[in-house]
């Protein structure tokens, strides 16, 4: 068992959930790699600065999970669904779960499943990319937030500490976020206008720093900033701006996660992203023309 008193079953050998398998082996931290039948889990992640770590310490899925474990989704939210549902009967009542994906939604899928667990969610900049051979590459460094999606009132302060140290080994580093919802609609205003524009104009993100994209920018965050302040997570439009303008230009030479997808003909995750907002704005009674656009554009590419 680890100095923490945890161990990481992470659901999924993809890039995210591999780096955390690398982290926990450099530092210690027990971890299995969940797999799904007859899936070969990563054996090997090359780190930003070069260093290979050799996951031989993954010992894979316990059939039953124990109060020593944490069970880590590191999935996208159209994922999250079938795993829960497998995951459910092998949990304890307190067995914590971690959600980190891009959009939002996968708090109200594991809420159907799981209404009283103690649940925590995360999200991360940190790049990593699946290669052949059973390996992943760490492209980016950057950080990660995570918090607490349990009523204040019902959280553990300790769980919540070992649950930040095992991630600071794992994932670092990690700010422990008071309003991770706030945080998390942060994140979706920067992927509702990256994300589409880049795959529907088949460019790198730093293009949209362009005089002609910045209307239509503008409209993005605009209906951004309605939907969220409506669902509670108030931000300024000059903020929302500001932030999408400094992803733009510190991810300036990448291609977005989107435009990967759609340049490799896989799913998208349009509906946790700009699908996720239409949704919340119909809820509420908003028009959101342009992220309804987007939507149907990028559903329309598949
Ligand atoms: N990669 C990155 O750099 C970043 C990713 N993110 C976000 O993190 C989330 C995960 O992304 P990423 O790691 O790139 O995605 P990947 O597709 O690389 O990883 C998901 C992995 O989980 C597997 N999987 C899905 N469901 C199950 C299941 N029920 N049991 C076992 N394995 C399962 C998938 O298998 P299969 O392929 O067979 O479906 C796949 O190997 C996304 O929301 C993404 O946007 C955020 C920041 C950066
Ligand atoms: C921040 C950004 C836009 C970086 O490319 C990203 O999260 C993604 O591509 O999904």
């Amino acid at each position: 068992m680890s100095r923490f008193g945890l161990r990481l079953q992470i659901v999924g050998s993809g890039a995210i959930g591999s780096l955390l398998a690398a982290g926990a082996q450099k530092s210690k931290v027990p971890y299995g790699l969940a797999t799904r039948p007859a899936i070969l889990p990563t054996q090997r992640v090359v780190l930003s600065n070069g260093d290979e770590v050799e996951l031989k310490d993954n010992d894979g899925e316990k059939p039953k999970l124990s109060d020593s474990d944490i069970l880590v989704l590191p999935l996208k939210v159209y994922q999250l669904k079938s795993a829960i549902a497998y995951w459910q009967p092998r949990m304890t009542p307190d067995t914590p779960v971690v959600l980190l994906h891009n959009g939002m939604g996968g708090l109200e899928i594991l809420r159907q499943f799981l209404p009283a667990q103690p649940v925590y969610q995360a999200t991360t900049s940190h790049g990593a990319i699946r290669q052949p051979n059973h390996s992943v590459q760490h492209t980016g460094n950057g950080h990660t937030l995570l918090g607490s999606a349990t009523d204040v009132t019902k959280q553990n302060p300790e769980l919540n500490s070992r649950i930040k140290l095992a991630f600071e080994q794992c994932l670092p580093p990690v700010q422990w976020q008071t309003d991770m919802k706030l945080a998390l609609w942060q994140k979706l205003f920067v992927n509702a206008v990256i994300n589409p524009l880049t795959a529907l104009h088949n460019i790198r993100n730093g293009e949209l720093g362009k005089p002609e994209y910045q209307p239509l920018i503008k409209q993005i965050c605009t209906e951004c900033q309605q939907v969220a302040s409506a669902c509670g997570a108030s931000e300024s439009l000059d903020n929302i701006l500001q932030r999408v303008h400094q992803v733009i230009e510190l991810t300036a030479a990448n291609y977005s996660s989107m435009h990967q997808d759609v340049h490799h003909h896989r799913p998208t995750e349009i509906d946790a992203i700009n699908g996720y907002l239409v949704k919340q704005a119909q809820k509420k009674g908003i028009d959101v023309p342009i992220n309804t656009l987007l939507t149907e554009q990028i559903k329309n590419l598949g």
